[in-house]
């Protein structure tokens, strides 16, 4: 927020919260547009980053980013997916507590990018042991494997995940990752069978036809040529440029290895993806009785061979169904359209099942042996709210998922806020808001809600059809003021809705469902002759998926829409009991062109998303609220009787402080430990104060330091005998070879030195380490480098001078800030996010530079600084500087929560 307060009149706000009309969708569509525009597609409302595809390539992900970002407080820097990431973290390691961080939004919005460059993020900046790298590459490279199985190229997205993802990072209690699991929500099986045009089928298909060497598709019984399987030729897709399937097959091929996936295993694998390919290309025909036939043979004797199953026993049971009949079991013959739908419902069912295990067989290698205690953070990578031209049951699940998640996230943030106010001792008067706990209940509920209906209807005896199930709906639900169907709509509704169609009225607006093909869907009925072959298959993975669901079904069947309301409600009772994070992402256009922000489309995904009702409900209270201390620190300057110093309680120097600007009582509410704040206006005219009062007391500084150095010099020249030497020289080479900024940033660094000094013993000391020769300050000895050197990483230069001068001024604020606030707790806070570092006892210590992932090690030895272990690739990167602080402030220093 710190951050944002400053950037507010260059780029909108950085936090909605901040928003004068906080009600108004407009102010809040402009402020996304003009950040978008400038390439930020950032912003924060209070804790939830709201986020928008950029369509390109941006600088904001790399490595340097990310120790930037590394232990920060989260308000200090823009907003960015890290600070989420590291929030979580941090929170995790300091309370010992579980987080999950929910990524969702519509389809090509940028959730799995969201959740890998989270993941990339732990893997970087967590620490590790060699003996955990391989947890850590295994949790990277499962995503590669999942996307191959499980992402297709939808119209609205080149690499759309085609099922519901929730990933468990488990972390020990040193914070490394030592473990993972996921849980996956709704394969659309479909796909395998049908796609829409301008679509394909699931990618592990066309890369194993890109990819795989000539011997393995020879012994799969495949060509390469794609058009050649009439489960891949559906949507007629045109080649996608965005995909290369040859070169995600050898990821895929790499990280089955690493994934600890045997020979056996993967042979299986291939055999299963390339038997679904065979089992497209069967054809019926008619015999002379009107009975189906396998028009060739060809195929079926490949997927005898790969599933190994025997041959006849595949072919009738593929042609022929097993009725019961006065407790006999018979085959009754199937006619040509029945056999397709067998054909097409065992290719789908063994694809689907196939994931399942994938998935299970990713969290064998993930699972963590070790019985201690971990911690974990979940991310939570799901399907947003979808609306279709013809939304079918997938949307219909997809949609109650939404709904479940909304009531989650209003539940939990309303709980939150209620909950700091009565910790804080405020009044609170409860929001208004939507509960869409009716909608849910209209849907789950037992016995009344849409999906009971639903599954008695497939379950009951007799004739069932999707039309006895609209009627059962309009009989049981029709009077729920969120249901509507033709029949029930008044004159005016009517003409939108068809007669196959029921309309549900979500949080996030209207969606007409089609009625036609629930029943079969929510079934997913493989007649038991085909369920009983495959149980006996030879093919393990196979074997493994029908035996296990056998065993299971003896019990009761569960339908798919039951099946999904129970996971969803575990998922639920998951997320319940952690701690949120939200991420919730935007699609700016339609045609995933970079730099576009379609109004319209957004607009609407600000409402489904429900950004403006979190929005209200963060606003409900206070604009902004920060702990005493926190405040203290940024605008003690602010009052003659907080500045330099206040020695009594942080809160009574808040009370003197706003008492000394003029806060009127209704702009402000004190708590227990936190100022709160009803209106950006007030808080913006007290960061503008600061501003002003910042340059002031800069220019104060410096004449004050210009001063030292006058007298030093005239010092210097008086002891002619002395020559200040090479350190001298080469500061005057670098100051004058570096920009100008770079000269302030130097000179900051000795303003810092110079209040840490004790007088002539304990000389205060600046050394600056520049590429790969360190030089100390002039006047300054090397041999009085004390206890608790503090180091301040300058991120990589990164070529661009705008980005350097940016990076500097970052230092420059957060040094001059520094300078001001006597009491170096601010320091932690701005250490730690961009260094580690430590500090050994007396002149002997070692300290611990981290550039890039690698630490670089230090020794300090009669105060001489050696490079222990150089890191290869320290070069220019390499820029810090240090300065000395006195035993007693960098003790205080190190008592701040350190990673
Ligand atoms: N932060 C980003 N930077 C650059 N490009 C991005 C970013 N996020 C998303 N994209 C682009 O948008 C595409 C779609 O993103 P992604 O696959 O994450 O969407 P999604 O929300 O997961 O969609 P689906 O629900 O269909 O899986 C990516 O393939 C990538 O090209």
């Amino acid at each position: 927020m710190e951050g944002a307060l400053i950037a507010r009149d260059r780029v909108g706000v950085q936090d909605f919260v901040l928003l004068d009309s906080h009600t108004s969708e407009t102010a809040f569509l402009n402020n996304l547009r003009k950040r978008y525009q400038e390439n930020l597609i950032y912003t924060y409302i209070g804790t939830l980053l709201v986020s928008v595809n950029p369509y390109k390539e941006l600088d904001i992900y790399t490595v340097t980013q990310m120790q930037l970002y590394r232990g920060v407080n989260f308000f200090e820097l823009p907003p960015h997916l890290y600070a989420i990431a590291d929030n979580a973290y941090r929170v995790m390691c300091s309370e010992y507590n579980n987080h999950f961080i929910l990524i969702s939004g519509e389809s090509g919005a940028g959730k799995t990018e969201a959740s890998k460059k989270i993941l990339q993020y732990y893997a970087v900046t967590c620490p590790t042991t060699e003996q955990l790298q391989i947890v850590r590459d295994r949790l990277l490279l499962s995503n590669p494997v999942l996307e191959a199985f499980g992402n297709a190229k939808t119209l609205r997205n080149d690499n759309s995940s085609r099922f519901g993802k929730y990933m468990d990072i488990q972390f020990d209690f040193k914070g490394a990752p030592v473990g993972g699991h996921i849980l996956s929500y709704l394969i659309e099986k479909s796909r395998v069978v049908h796609q829409n045009h301008g679509e394909r089928n699931f990618h592990i298909f066309y890369q194993l036809l890109e990819g795989g060497d000539k011997d393995l598709l020879c012994w799969l019984g495949l060509e390469r040529n794609p058009q050649k399987y009439a489960y891949l030729i559906q949507g007629r897709c045109a080649k996608v440029f965005s995909i290369n399937d040859k070169n995600d097959w050898k990821i895929v091929r790499k990280a089955f290895s690493i994934i600890d996936f045997t020979e056996k295993d993967i042979e299986h694998l291939f055999g299963i993806v390339a038997s679904v390919l065979h089992l497209g290309n069967i054809q019926f025909e008619e015999d002379s009785n009107g009975h189906a036939i396998i028009r060739d043979g060809t195929q079926i004797k490949w997927i005898s061979k790969l599933l190994g199953v025997h041959l006849s026993i595949l072919q009738e049971s593929l042609t022929h169904r097993k009725i019961e009949a006065r407790s006999e079991e018979v085959l009754s013959p199937l006619n040509v359209d029945l056999a397709f739908y067998a054909r097409d419902a065992v290719a789908k069912a063994i694809y689907g099942r196939t994931f399942t295990w994938l998935v299970n067989k990713i969290n064998g290698s993930l699972a963590n042996k070790d019985s201690t205690r971990k911690t974990v953070i979940g991310l939570l990578d799901i399907y947003g709210f979808e609306v279709l031209d013809t939304n079918s049951f997938e949307q219909f699940c997809i949609n109650y998922c939404n709904e479940k998640l909304q009531q989650l996230l209003i539940e939990m943030t309303l709980k939150a806020e209620q909950e700091e106010y009565e910790l804080e001792g405020i009044e609170w008067e409860p929001i208004p808001y939507f509960n869409n706990k009716i909608i849910c209940d209209l849907v789950e509920q037992k016995h009344k809600g849409i999906i009971s209906i639903l599954d008695e209807e497939c379950l009951r005896p007799g004739e069932a059809t999707d039309l006895s199930f609209l009627e059962k709906l309009e009989e049981k639900v029709g009077d729920h003021a969120h249901f509507v169907t033709r029949k029930l709509a008044d004159q005016k509704t009517r003409k939108s809705i068809d007669w196959v169609d029921f309309r549900l009225l979500h949080y996030a607006g209207e969606v007409t469902y089609c009625a036609v093909g629930f029943l079969e869907k929510n079934n997913d009925l493989l007649y038991r002759n085909l369920k009983e072959v495959l149980c006996n298959s030879k093919n393990g993975i196979i074997r493994e998926c029908f035996l296990l669901s056998e065993l299971d079904n003896r019990r009761r069947p569960e339908t798919v829409a039951t099946q999904f309301k129970n996971s969803l409600m575990s998922l639920i009772e998951i997320l319940m009991s952690k701690e949120p994070s939200y991420v919730r992402c935007i699609k700016p256009n339609e045609n995933k062109e970079p730099g576009k922000f379609d109004d319209y489309l957004i607009r609407h995904q600000v409402k489904y998303l429900g950004l403006m009702e979190h929005l209200r409900v963060r606003r409900a209270g206070f604009a902004y609220r920060r702990k005493y201390e926190l405040f203290l620190q940024r605008y003690k300057s602010l009052c003659p009787a907080t500045w330099p110093h206040w020695h009594g309680p942080a809160a009574e120097g808040v009370e003197r402080l706003i008492k000394h600007i003029g806060y009127k009582p209704e702009e402000y509410k004190l708590g227990r430990t936190k100022i709160f704040i009803r209106f950006p206006k007030t808080l913006f005219a007290t960061e503008d104060a600061f501003e002003f009062r910042k340059h002031l007391l800069v220019s104060r500084l410096q004449a004050k330091y210009k001063g030292c150095l006058g007298k030093r010099e005239y010092q210097k020249k008086r002891e002619a005998g002395r020559s200040s030497g090479t350190e001298d020289s080469l500061l005057q080479a670098v100051l004058s070879s570096r920009s100008c900024c770079f000269g302030r940033f130097l000179w900051l660094a000795s303003v810092l030195a110079w209040p840490a000094g004790t007088g002539k013993g304990s000389e205060p000391c600046a050394c600056f380490f520049f590429s790969n020769f360190w030089i100390s300050f002039e006047g300054i000895s090397t041999s009085n480098l004390s206890d608790g050197i503090v180091v301040i990483h300058v991120p990589e230069d990164n070529k661009q001078k705008g980005d350097a001068i940016l990076q500097c001024e970052h230092v420059f604020e957060t040094v001059t800030k520094l300078c001001m606030l006597a009491n170096k707790q601010s320091l932690v806070k701005v250490v730690q996010g961009s260094l580690q570092f430590r500090i050994g006892s007396g002149k002997e210590g070692t300290m611990v530079f981290t550039v890039g992932q690698e630490p670089q090690v230090f020794k300090a030895k009669n105060g001489q600084l050696t490079v222990v272990r150089p890191h290869p690739s320290a070069g220019d990167m390499t820029r810090a500087f240090s300065f000395c602080l006195t035993p007693a402030e960098s003790n205080s220093l190190l008592q701040g929560p350190f990673v």
